[in-house]
């Protein structure tokens, strides 16, 4: 009882409050299982000459255990774990019978099956001087570890922390890798594609509808009069109305279609496996979302229309990649001429 109360009344401490923190950092908890992790516990309880060995990372309120070796623990609670006793001391610890000591004879592994007597741990110390977990072996016989043995549990110990540090990093990585490739490829303002990238995803699109031999369809989308925005309320509300644009595409396109800006107020969206009807269908109703769409000067508020132009392939007709744009554009320019606030379609 003593034990519970001293383990479970120490926990929330300001100093288990950073060391949860370091722990967090790793974004370790709830992994899936890995074979680096599992070979090193099983290399701890080889060396050891034990029957089981673990890997633990101590939680606010709970023992996780990353890989185990002779048994299957998935996690404990705090105050049923020999591992809190470890990062609470941040030291080695051992117990040579678990039964005869009173802050572990009452907890589940030793009480019941498989019978713990003996445990032996060292604790992962995170790069800024935290005790996170333990590298534990466990042995249902009392004893003590050989100083050859604890040197090397000491050792490996160091070995996982690595292991730990090298995973954190490789997500840190990935992450990092991943927002550059965002910001290389979005635009700022409207969140869309930017031009590079809705060529190089127009390429891409164009390749595939030539192998599926499925439509591929363009749609170009200009403001009308849209310098005069800029004129009466200024560049600032212009670049609003840009970005609200920006929004009602990403909100209206679906998952595989492709919606960038092509050049200032043009934008453009990619529709793959639609055929021109589709398109045009799509780019009607864009039309009237755009126009229905309200703006901001201040308190005052705008409307804006937009010319839309739909350019097609079907699959047996599948151009070179420049082609379908220049087909749109054309469209866009009859719509234009058209009176604007239009969608003109293909080669009508
Ligand atoms: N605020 C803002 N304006 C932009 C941006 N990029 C382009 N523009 C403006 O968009 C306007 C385009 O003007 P025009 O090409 O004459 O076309 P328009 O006034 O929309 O007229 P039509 O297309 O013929 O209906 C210019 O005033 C550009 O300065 C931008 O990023 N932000």
């Amino acid at each position: 009882m003593l034990a519970e109360e001293q383990v479970q009344i120490t926990a929330p401490s300001q100093a288990d409050h950073f060391r949860l923190a370091a722990l967090h950092r790793y974004h370790i908890l709830d992994t899936p299982a890995c074979e680096d992790f599992s070979f090193l516990t099983e290399l701890a309880a080889k060396i050891c000459e034990v029957p089981y060995a673990y890997i633990s990372l101590v939680d606010a309120d709970r023992v996780w255990v990353k890989s185990c070796a002779g048994m299957h623990i998935g996690e404990l609670p705090r105050g049923e774990s020999y591992c809190s006793l470890v990062v609470l001391s941040e030291a080695a610890t051992e117990i040579p019978d678990l039964t005869l000591d009173p802050r572990t004879a009452h907890m589940r592994l030793t009480v019941n099956a498989p019978h713990m007597r003996m445990y032996s741990s060292v604790a992962l110390t995170s790069s800024d001087g935290f005790a996170i977990g333990t590298l534990s072996v466990l042995d249902t016989k009392p004893g003590r570890l050989s100083d050859d043995k604890r040197v090397m549990l000491v050792k490996l110990a160091r070995q996982v922390m690595a292991l730990i540090e090298l995973r954190a990093n490789e997500k840190t990585l990935e992450a990092t890798v991943h927002e550059l490739e965002l910001l290389a490829t979005t635009d700022e303002l409207t969140g869309l594609h930017n031009r590079r990238s809705l060529l190089h995803r127009l390429k891409f699109e164009v390749a595939r509808a030539r192998r599926f031999r499925s439509p591929l369809s363009a749609v170009m989308i200009d403001l009308d009069h849209f310098k005069k925005i800029n004129d009466e309320y200024g560049h600032a509300v212009g670049d609003q109305v840009l970005a609200n644009l920006g929004r009602l595409l990403r909100e209206n396109v679906r998952v595989i279609d492709v919606a960038g800006r092509y050049g200032g107020e043009e934008l453009c969206v990619l529709l793959p496996s639609t055929p021109v009807e589709g398109a045009c269908k799509f780019a009607e109703s864009l039309r009237a979302k755009i126009e229905a769409q309200v703006h901001y000067a201040g308190t005052r508020p705008l409307r804006i229309t937009a010319s839309l132009g739909v350019g097609a392939f079907n699959h047996i007709e599948i151009d070179d990649v420049e082609s379908l744009l220049k087909q749109a554009d054309a469209a866009l320019y009859r719509a234009k001429h058209g009176g604007r606030n239009r969608v003109a379609c293909g080669s009508d």
